[in-house]
């Protein structure tokens, strides 16, 4: 695998290798007509010091993997399967086995995360200050030099430290908390930021200034980072890697570029067709025909049949597993040659990606 790419030319001891494995991770929830799966079998490897990005469209279970990933999935889901971290020194630590205060520790210390919608999580009546001055002390850390690694993460997230840790809350530009809740999610040094929907609440500038942001600071830090969106042209100027959920499965994961070029699953193709970017006019954005997928009422055989322009009855009766169609490109589709070339996109005007 190449973990490493021309973007992240992140230097580390060790840069190599995988740094969480997740293995058949399932969430299920308790429901009047039985469980319903909300993340269905998922196996992926994250690599040390990549940016992978999960792409999806609305409750496609996004959110439930990068919770899973840190065995955050609120009660009454349960996550089951295995994920493991490996940290860069010590043995792999077994997430799904961990204990309360053990959780705790991991997603401070090891992988922090910034969960969607989380802009509003700082305590309005707190001051910015009063937030990073409480993590320190909940994980005995020196508070004198926790805030002086409070003030540098600020600074290089492009804003004034006094400003911002004397500020409440409510002060604050949405851009301008949600970096300040960036910097705080750093604030332990953890190797690894899995951040859900980190911009969707902001206006396009923003979004690309975040982008342009994490870019600097994943390498600074030397982070693996994991970027969640339903906006697969914005992450790819981010990720080394891309994983295209669907269904609550994985239906396509591959380096960037590579998919960029040759997406070879039908949704994936419909899916860079149908997503705004700031290239494309408003009348070249295509919905995707036919309603997202709900739990109660997965397709049996492909997940994707009952949408897929190219589906056949070989869709309806089994369900294709994901299977490597070239080195580091897996694609869970029967027809993956069939896909690109009948699913066409475009990701900049007049830029005719497929002929
Ligand atoms: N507490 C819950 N109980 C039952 N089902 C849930 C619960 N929370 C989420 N779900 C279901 O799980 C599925 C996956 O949800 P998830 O939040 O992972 O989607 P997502 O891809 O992150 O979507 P979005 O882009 O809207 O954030 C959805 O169908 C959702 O309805
Ligand atoms: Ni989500």
């Amino acid at each position: 695998m190449t973990a490493v790419s021309e973007k992240s030319d992140h230097s580390g001891e060790d840069n190599t290798g995988t740094i969480i494995e997740v293995e058949d991770a399932s969430v299920k929830f308790p429901s009047s007509t039985g469980e319903l799966k909300v993340l269905n079998n998922v196996t992926l490897d994250i690599n040390r010091g990549e940016v992978l990005g999960i792409v999806g469209e609305s409750g496609s279970g996004k959110s439930m993997f990068g919770s899973s990933l840190l065995d955050a999935v609120e009660e009454p889901g349960h996550t089951t399967g295995s994920v493991t971290y490996h940290p860069t020194n010590g043995e792999p630590v077994s997430i799904l086995d961990l204990s309360e205060d053990q959780l705790r520790e991991l997603r401070w210390e090891e992988i922090a995360m910034v969960f969607q919608g989380a802009m509003d999580s700082f305590n309005p009546t707190m001051r910015i200050r009063e937030h990073f001055e409480e993590t320190l002390e909940a994980h005995d850390r020196d508070l004198k030099e926790g805030m002086q690694r409070s003030r540098q993460l600020i600074s290089d997230l492009y804003l004034e430290p006094d400003r911002v840790l004397d500020a409440y809350p409510h002060e604050l530009s949405g851009g301008m908390s949600q970096r300040a809740l960036i910097a705080l999610s750093l604030l332990l040094e953890p190797d690894v930021l899995v951040m859900d929907e980190p911009t969707a609440a902001l206006d396009l500038l923003m979004q690309q200034s975040i982008i342009a942001l994490l870019n600097e600071i994943g390498q600074k830090y030397d982070l693996t980072m994991v970027f969640i969106t339903h906006d697969l042209p914005l992450v790819a100027k981010l990720a080394d890697r891309l994983a295209v959920v669907y269904a609550f499965e994985l239906v396509e994961v591959g380096p960037t570029s590579r998919l960029l070029q040759s997406a070879s699953h039908p949704y994936t193709r419909s899916l860079l067709r149908a997503t705004p970017n700031t290239h494309a006019p408003l009348e070249e954005m295509r919905p995707i025909e036919g309603s997202a997928p709900n739990p109660a009422n997965v397709p049996i055989g492909c997940s994707y049949n009952d949408r897929c322009p190219i589906a056949s009855n070989h869709c309806t009766e089994e369900d294709p597993v994901l299977e490597s169609i070239t080195d580091n490109h897996r694609v869970a589709c029967f027809y993956p040659e069939e896909a690109r070339k009948s699913v066409q996109f475009s990701l900049e005007k007049g830029e005719e990606v497929n002929q």
